[in-house]
């Protein structure tokens, strides 16, 4: 059984399925990984391919967490007196080589989480274009020049607003701490980011990448822990803006505890996103945008297209190719470059997902295909967190299925008759993150996405994800966006210098 002198740079190398037990240290402060001092308190991590114990999960305490926020505003200190262009440079440097060792960190991915390497692959890429994006905007941040009477003037200077804590999920482990890091980091900030208990190994390589790159020690920081290490990063008094992803119940926690210390927060929340199909659409792209919608990831994506409304006169012919298809994904060894799916993030979660379908059954859904567990036939995967993908039929609005966000591979499928209806249903819901309508008709698109409540709508694709773009929510699914140039501004702060040139007033 291979241990890991692999997870460090530059020696780290392939691993397989099975075969990694993750003995390094997880944390990363001051420069340097550290292992964690809790060890009473440590939970084992699993893979979820095999359900077998990858490592423990040591939570940091209060004076680690205080440990690691205090390295991270001296590097502060430091960075944010460098030119946009410096941090620039240093930036393109970390997506360099998190794009030449971009197949390991994804293996190394796929081990902790459970998804395909196919889509680890594209997870990684996508954080390198991510930190390639903010180096681009680190030299042109800038403020404004005001003339004012008189020849006075003001000018405005955007400046960062110091330590920033990121938060993650465990369904995009390394893709989450580059959205965060990179347009902190490009605007001056620092960071200490704390991802999923369940997703310990990934962001400390994103650590060791931005060392190796050129950044101060303790700029970008990782502490592990749970809930009450989170709780720790909201309260601390050094910190002066939280970014969370995750569940709705953890984030109005996280904006909570944040208030008490009026700090900045971005919400990055759960989804129950509508997918609008419509008669006219090109019916092989709105299958195939389905599929898209709702098997990504094993279903684990916050901004699913899980409520699929078909028009009622293309339900039938839908319905049979996506049936089709869903039986044919490939489950299994999520390592092999033949799968489609891979295994769920843990028993727990799966056991969850299948409550779920068994109270669907219940209410009246019809499974069309999958929503069980499944036993791949290599014997190393037995232990695995598998289920076969799902189709349901027969939904209503009211039911279970279609109300709540499941988080795994299970689609619902309803008929609407006329874009006013299916416009009402699709806005019934306090969740707002994404959406997506599938026409040819072009004023029909376009108004559709004018008046489908959510923070991202997807005319004619679903779920790609181009760093240029804001991704965010409405409603419950959270407020702030990560990606695209509007972020510089949840990560920097205005100030407003005003020079006189005449006298002062003499009023007294
Ligand atoms: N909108 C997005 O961009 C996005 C992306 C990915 C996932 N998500 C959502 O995340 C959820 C799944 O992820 P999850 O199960 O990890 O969510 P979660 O809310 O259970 O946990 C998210 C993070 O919050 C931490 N946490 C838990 N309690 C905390 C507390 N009291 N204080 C501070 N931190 C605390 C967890 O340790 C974890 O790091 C889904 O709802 C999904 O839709 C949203
Ligand atoms: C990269 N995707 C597919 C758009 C997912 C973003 C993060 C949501 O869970």
């Amino acid at each position: 059984m291979a241990q890991t002198p692999l997870l460090s740079l530059p020696e780290f190398h392939s691993v397989s399925t099975g075969s990694l037990i993750v003995k390094e240290a997880l944390n990363f402060w001051g420069g340097a990984r550290v292992q964690g001092k809790n060890t009473q308190n440590s939970e084992p991590v699993y893979e979820p391919a095999t359900g077998r114990v990858l490592c423990d999960m040591i939570p940091c305490g209060e004076e680690e967490i205080d440990q690691a926020i205090k390295d991270a505003h001296s590097a502060y200190l430091k960075w944010r007196k460098l030119a946009g262009i410096e941090r620039a440079r240093i930036l393109l440097e970390a997506a360099r080589i998190i794009r030449e060792s971009r197949d390991q960190i994804a293996e190394l991915e796929v081990i902790n989480n459970g998804k395909s390497i196919t889509e680890a692959k594209v997870d990684i890429d996508v954080a390198w274009q991510c930190i390639e994006y903010y180096a681009g905007i680190a030299p042109t941040l800038a403020g404004q020049h005001i003339q004012l009477p008189g020849g006075s003037f003001a000018y405005t200077r955007r400046e960062p607003l110091g330590v920033c804590v990121g938060i993650g999920a465990w369904n995009y482990p390394f893709q989450i701490a580059a959205w965060k890091s990179a347009p902190a980091l490009a605007c001056g900030n620092a960071m200490v980011f704390k991802p999923s208990p369940m997703t310990p190994v990934t962001a400390v390589i994103l650590a060791e990448i931005y060392k190796k790159a050129g950044v101060p020690d303790g700029l970008f920081n990782v502490v592990q822990g749970a809930a009450e290490t989170g709780s720790l990063l909201c309260h601390h008094p050094m910190v002066a803006k939280v970014s969370f992803t995750g569940s709705v119940p953890t984030g109005k926690k996280v904006m909570e505890m944040s208030a008490k210390g009026v700090k900045q927060v971005t919400l990055e929340l759960g989804g129950k996103s509508p997918l609008i199909i419509f008669k006219d659409c090109e019916l092989e792209n709105a299958i195939r945008g389905a599929l898209m919608a709702n098997f990504l990831t094993q279903g684990e994506v916050c901004c699913n297209g899980t409520r699929v409304f078909v028009q009622r006169e293309i339900i039938k012919p839908f319905i049979e190719e996506v049936v089709k298809r869903t039986k044919a994904i490939a489950v299994g060894d999520p390592l092999l470059d033949g799968t489609r799916m891979g295994a769920l993030i843990s028993k727990p979660h799966m056991e969850k997902v299948l409550g779920f379908i068994a109270k669907a059954k219940e209410q009246g859904a019809k499974v069309l295909c999958g929503g069980e567990p499944f036993v791949p036939s290599d014997p190393k995967l037995k232990g695995g967190y598998y289920l076969s993908p799902c189709v349901l039929d027969n939904c209503r609005d009211d039911m279970t299925c279609v109300k709540e966000e499941i988080f795994g591979p299970v689609m619902s499928i309803m008929p609407f008759d006329t874009e006013e209806e299916v416009l009402q249903r699709a806005n019934n819901t306090t969740f707002g993150l994404a959406s997506g309508v599938f026409t040819r008709d072009i004023s029909r698109a376009h108004r559709v996405a004018e008046n489908l409540q959510a923070g991202t709508c997807f005319i004619n694709n679903y779920n790609v994800s181009p760093v240029e773009v804001p991704f965010g929510g409405y409603k419950m699914s959270g407020f702030g966006r990560e990606n695209g140039m509007v972020t510089i501004e949840y990560y920097s702060q205005l100030k407003s210098v005003v020079v006189e040139m005449g006298d002062v007033d003499n009023y007294f």
